[in-house]
């Protein structure tokens, strides 16, 4: 079954020319936001992609980038919409997505919200076996190191399209993929000066063999990008707001 994605946002936390790396995922008739940035609701108005027009929201770990929209997706749906969205969340980031993002302006004790679930319909990811969060849309988590000690995933959407979110750079797990399961397109977040500390560099990307690279799109970059245009090896800049089939 072949799949789109459309990059709401492809810019680094710090970017000011482009949306937080928040991607909308198109499988089957169905949408899912793959996390849910700070920028994501004025991004997704900017798309004329409604709120409620969306199935569902991933979340990949806890930074603002990733999970700043939601409270306002909260409170539109609990609200406005006065309906319950699907909120996919890798089980690790539970607890530390309500105490330590959410809950400051969410509890309502007076109203009786007390938890992600008076919001959303949380559905916990508990598993990295591929499982299925829509008819013919599968993901399976991939445990990545991006902030030490904190929990962080990237995505394999139906063994066919690797999303890294933000980690560091892992050369065997991307060639492995590449070799053996199959994999044909890598989205990767790519910071554009080296050291990447807490992603992947440029320079990291480039060792990557030439076939990778070839099927490998940046994202997650600065404001710097145009600079880098023929400077990407093999690869390519992924597009804020562009529409990429994956047949
Ligand atoms: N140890 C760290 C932690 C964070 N950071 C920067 O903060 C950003 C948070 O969002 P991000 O998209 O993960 O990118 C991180 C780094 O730019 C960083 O540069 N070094
Ligand atoms: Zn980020
Ligand atoms: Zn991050």
């Amino acid at each position: 079954m072949s799949l789109q994605i459309q990059m709401i946002g492809t810019g680094s936390a710090f970017s000011k020319k482009y949306y937080n790396n928040n991607a909308l995922v198109y499988s089957n008739g169905f949408k899912l936001l793959v996390d849910c940035g700070s920028t994501a609701p004025r991004a997704l108005h900017e798309l004329k992609v409604p709120m409620d027009d969306i199935d569902g929201i991933l979340i990949t770990h806890i930074h603002a980038d990733h999970v700043g929209g939601l409270e306002e997706f909260a409170f539109r749906f609990k609200y406005t919409y006065q309906k319950q969205i699907k909120l996919f969340v890798p089980a690790p980031l539970l607890d530390s997505l309500w105490n330590h993002s959410l809950r400051g302006g969410l509890e309502n004790p007076s109203e009786g919200l007390h938890g992600l679930n008076d919001y959303f319909q949380v559905i916990a990811l508990r598993d990295t076996t591929p499982i299925q969060l829509f008819p013919g849309l599968r993901v399976q988590l991939i445990a990545t190191v991006h902030i030490p000690g904190k929990p962080s995933f990237a995505l394999l959407f139906n063994d066919k399209v690797f999303y890294s979110s933000d980690t560091v750079f892992d050369y065997s797990l991307l060639v492995r993929l590449y070799e053996t399961r199959q994999c044909e397109y890598f989205l990767h977040d790519c910071q554009l000066t080296s050291p990447g500390l807490v992603h992947a560099s440029l320079d990291d990307l480039l060792t990557l063999p030439e076939s990778v690279q070839q099927q490998l799109l940046l994202m997650h970059y600065d404001d710097t990008k145009d600079s880098y245009m023929g400077r990407t090896g093999n690869m390519n800049f992924i597009e804020q707001h562009r529409l990429y089939d994956f047949p």
